[in-house]
């Protein structure tokens, strides 16, 4: 017989933690098989579906191993094994697509990865319609847009549900001041939104504890095209993984405490979002409160300084064609 406190106590632990399939689609890249280890560490996922269009399977052998609670498992590359990985995932993590080489812009993975999304997210639609949809792959500011078009043509789309991983624009914010005030980057919490490119990535160090920062300008275009310092280094080897692979487990973690129910999660995303529809702009990433359905709140971007208004309006131009150029894609090819 059990003590009625610890019946009680039972009960409440059963359901804070809930069972959370996790879904990794690209998951043999470079991105898939680092960021499918860390969720294979996170206690809150309780299964993990690993699917690509080659070597999944190994991965996930691979990755099974690691001594904690969750299975894994991976899918063949067929439509009932995409279905099939998908199907009851509270979320779907996508790195699948190519990455950049040296002297590309992200805009330039538009022409191979634009349909590769459009497909896994047409499959999504189908497979798991509510689940939460974390796009990695890029040009992230079309690709999300590619994304909503697919989901509002099956008649299934949930703004609240779509986001674009940005995070890591203010985890390398975060590090590049710490390293210029010799601080710890956990104490450097900075605000960066906007996109995911170039000059749409628009940090708002006014907002931290160095406001003078913002005219620091070798410090913002860092920040810009933190992304090319990794590709050029890489040499045509591709571009950011691992760090990518922290900032994608760190976003689907916050996505999976805020559906257990944790209050006062905050992270920055590219989402369907308020904030600047009036200039025709429909996707913004900035801090969003997560909760159990989603986005729960699209949080305001604040006040900014002079140098800080001249680069949002640079963004507003390059976004706004990203945005466009992903709604026309869908349009005009809709796929199977
Ligand atoms: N949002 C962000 O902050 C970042 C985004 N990225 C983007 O992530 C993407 C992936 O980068 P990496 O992992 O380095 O590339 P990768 O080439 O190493 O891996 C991509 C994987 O996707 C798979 N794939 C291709 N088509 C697929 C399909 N239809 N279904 C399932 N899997 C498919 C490939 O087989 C491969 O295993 C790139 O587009 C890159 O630009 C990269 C870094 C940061
Ligand atoms: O730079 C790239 O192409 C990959 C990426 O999005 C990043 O590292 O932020």
């Amino acid at each position: 017989m059990f003590a009625p406190s610890m019946i009680q106590r039972r009960a409440f632990s059963a359901s804070a933690r809930q069972l959370s399939k996790v879904a990794v689609l690209g998951a043999a890249g470079g991105i898939g098989q680092p960021l499918s280890l860390l969720l294979k560490l996170n206690p809150r996922v309780s299964e993990l579906a690993l699917y690509d269009i080659r070597g999944a399977p190994g991965v996930a052998a691979d990755v099974s191993h690691v001594n904690t609670k969750s299975t894994v498992k991976g899918y063949e590359p067929t439509p009932t094994g995409l279905a099939e990985a998908l199907k009851g995932a509270k979320v779907v993590l996508i790195p699948a697509g190519v990455p950049r080489k040296p002297g590309m812009t992200r805009d330039d993975l538009f022409n191979t990865n634009a349909s590769i999304v459009r497909d896994l997210a047409k499959a999504c639609a189908e497979s798991c319609p509510d689940a939460n949809i974390l796009i990695i792959s890029n040009p992230v500011n079309s690709t999300v847009p590619i994304c909503a078009e697919v989901f509002k043509n099956k008649g299934v789309y949930n703004p609240r549900r779509l986001f674009g991983v940005t995070t890591l624009d203010v985890v390398r914010a975060s590090r590049f001041v710490s390293e210029i005030k010799g601080t710890d980057p956990a104490d450097e919490k900075i605000t960066v939104v906007g996109g995911h490119s170039g000059v749409t990535i628009v940090p708002l160090f006014s907002q931290s504890r160095h406001p003078e920062l913002s005219s620091n300008a070798e410090l913002v275009k860092r920040v810009q095209f933190g992304g090319d310092e990794v590709v050029k280094a890489k040499d045509g080897a591709g571009s950011a993984t691992l760090s990518m692979a922290m900032a994608g487990a760190r976003m689907a973690d916050s996505i999976l405490r805020a559906a257990e129910g944790e209050k006062g999660v905050i992270e920055p995303t590219f989402v369907d979002s308020p904030l600047y529809k009036d200039q025709g702009i429909d996707f913004f990433s900035s801090n969003v409160e997560l909760g159990p359905n989603g986005v729960e709140k699209v949080l305001p971007v604040g006040p900014v300084d002079a140098i800080e208004e001249k680069l949002l309006e640079a963004c507003f131009v390059d976004l706004k064609k990203n945005i466009e150029k992903g709604k026309a894609f869908v349009a005009q090819n809709p796929g199977n």
